[in-house]
């Protein structure tokens, strides 16, 4: 057998599957998992690739199996232990080596980590990876940040495994440290605007229209033939399709109704904000998570103050509009956080690559992203899809389809969190002149902070100061 040429750290539901895909494209692999079972139970599912696989019991084992310089990447959650992990490989590792975090990273911890294995002469790399374990498992879209040098080690690695599309792997290296894992995070942020949205639609469908979940998992799966086609709409006309094992009638019906997350949508719209963004379709899908955990409180309400609300009949071509409509603002104000981002940290983010290794791969991989792709390659007015020519015609027909659903699904009583923000980030940006004037006004008069006048003239302060 060969020397590894990477070692893997944590063999759960991602790390096992990214190892199988290594193992399988020809790669010599070293695995270890902090416990045993999992090490076991790996080493049983990659019998078919065993001659490419050395597994050891501890990471002292795995770091002294590695060729140097090594390359340990590890999958583990990217918080505290995350930091305990380095604790442990810093001393054992040498100058020149790489350690992988392939989590799902907060890009300032992965920034500060890149900083202190610098100082031992240690590359870091923080790389993005979706696709969940499928994906993971047989091509996943991976987003690299980290060094040049570091990247040159990587690159043969996860060119083999990664997703293809037309033939180009979906990986490639963001910018320096916390890059890839930034990207990797507005990615998710991007997933719960469009979560939401089409669950939103499947409110609207269920409890307006009065469609069944396999009528609706039927309509979803239809709109998956059209421009709409995506990993998300594909898997919500399967899902929808599921009876309950247990005989409890539709499957989505059995599941409780709280939505679990673990902070990378969250850290979307933080950093959005942060950077003086507002990505509002994803703020909405965030607070949409954060209110079906207050499931209490909403039984209380609901018994309260009704839980009303009016019968629908939606077009299912209009719906087609709105929905493409407001994917193409949900894109768009995910890229607004990715260029305010890369202005701020120097990364030079290229939006058009991006586009292209979500194409495949990855949870929102959509065929909107082969026009999101070429709008970047032509060079959007103002940097910014919603105002590229190729998504003119598409806007000019979704625009009235997604006032009409949101003003028809509001006045109805269904609550639009992330449709109704597409509209109002959409009425805001087309107001030349907008309500700022008032804001400024009062701010002046309460706490004296001045304005400009439209003008130009020198006087920052309103009559109300005399
Ligand atoms: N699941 C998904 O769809 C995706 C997950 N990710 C990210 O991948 C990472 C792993 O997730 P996933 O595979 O789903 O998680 P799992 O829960 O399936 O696996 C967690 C792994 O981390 C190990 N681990 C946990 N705590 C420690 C610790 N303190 N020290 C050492 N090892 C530890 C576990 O070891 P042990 O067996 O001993 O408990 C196990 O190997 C996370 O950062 C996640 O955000 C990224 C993309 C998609
Ligand atoms: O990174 C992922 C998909 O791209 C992971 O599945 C992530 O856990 C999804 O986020 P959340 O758990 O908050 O829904």
């Amino acid at each position: 057998m060969a020397d590894p040429q990477i070692g893997i750290y944590g063999l759960g539901t991602m790390g096992a599957a990214l190892a199988l895909n290594m193992a399988d494209n020809g790669i010599e692999i070293a695995v270890s998992n902090r416990s045993a079972g999992p090490i076991a139970e790996f080493m049983t599912r990659a019998e078919p690739f065993a001659d490419h696989v050395t597994a050891v019991d501890t990471l002292e084992a795995l770091i002294e199996t590695l060729p140097v310089p090594r390359l340990l990447l590890a999958m583990i959650p990217s918080t505290a232990p995350m930091d305990g992990f380095l604790d442990q490989v810093i001393p054992l590792l040498a100058e020149g080596d790489t350690v992988i975090d392939a989590g799902n990273a907060d890009f300032h911890s992965t920034r500060a980590r890149s900083a202190r294995l610098a100082e031992h002469g240690l590359h870091f790399v923080g790389l993005g990876v979706s696709g969940g374990e499928e994906g993971a498992r047989h091509g996943p879209s991976m987003m690299f940040g980290g060094s040049e040098e570091s990247w040159s080690g990587l690159e043969p690695i996860l060119s083999k495994i990664a997703a293809t599309f037309e033939g180009a792997p979906c990986a490639d290296r963001m910018g320096p440290d916390g890059a890839g894992h930034f990207v990797k995070t507005v990615h998710n942020g991007i997933e719960y605007a469009d979560m939401q949205m089409i669950a939103e639609v499947y409110d609207l469908l269920r409890h307006g229209a009065g469609l069944s979940p396999a009528e609706i998992g039927a309509q979803f799966a239809r709109w998956n033939d059209g421009p709409l086609e995506s990993y998300l709409f594909e898997i919500t006309g399967k899902v929808l399709s599921y009876d309950d094992p247990l005989g409890a009638g539709p499957m989505v019906d059995a599941i409780l109704d709280r939505a679990g997350q673990k902070g990378t949508g969250r850290w979307t719209a933080i950093e959005a904000v942060k950077l003086g963004q507002s990505a509002t379709m994803i703020e909405g899908a965030v607070a949409a998570r954060a209110w079906s955990a207050e499931k209490a409180l909403r039984e209380v309400a609901g018994a309260a103050l009704g839980a009303d609300r009016a019968a629908l009949a939606p077009d299912m071509g209009e719906l087609e509009a709105a929905l493409l409509a407001a994917r193409i603002l949900e894109y768009a104000q995910g890229f607004r956080i990715l260029d305010a981002a890369s202005a701020e940290y120097g990364w030079q983010l290229d939006f058009a690559r991006i586009a292209e290794i979500w194409r495949a791969g990855c949870i929102i991989r959509a065929r909107l992203l082969d026009d999101i792709s070429a709008a970047f390659r032509d060079g959007p007015p103002e940097r910014q899809l919603f105002l590229a020519p190729r998504f003119a015609p598409v806007l000019e027909r979704g625009i009235p389809a997604l006032r009409q659903l949101v003003s028809e699904g509001i006045a109805a009583g269904y609550p639009l969190p992330v449709l109704a923000s597409a509209l109002a980030f959409w009425d805001t940006l087309r107001q030349p002149r907008g309500t700022a004037a008032l804001i400024q006004a009062q701010r002046d008069f309460f706490g004296r902070h001045g304005f400009d006048r439209v003008d130009g003239r020198a006087v920052h302060h309103g009559p109300w100061w005399g």
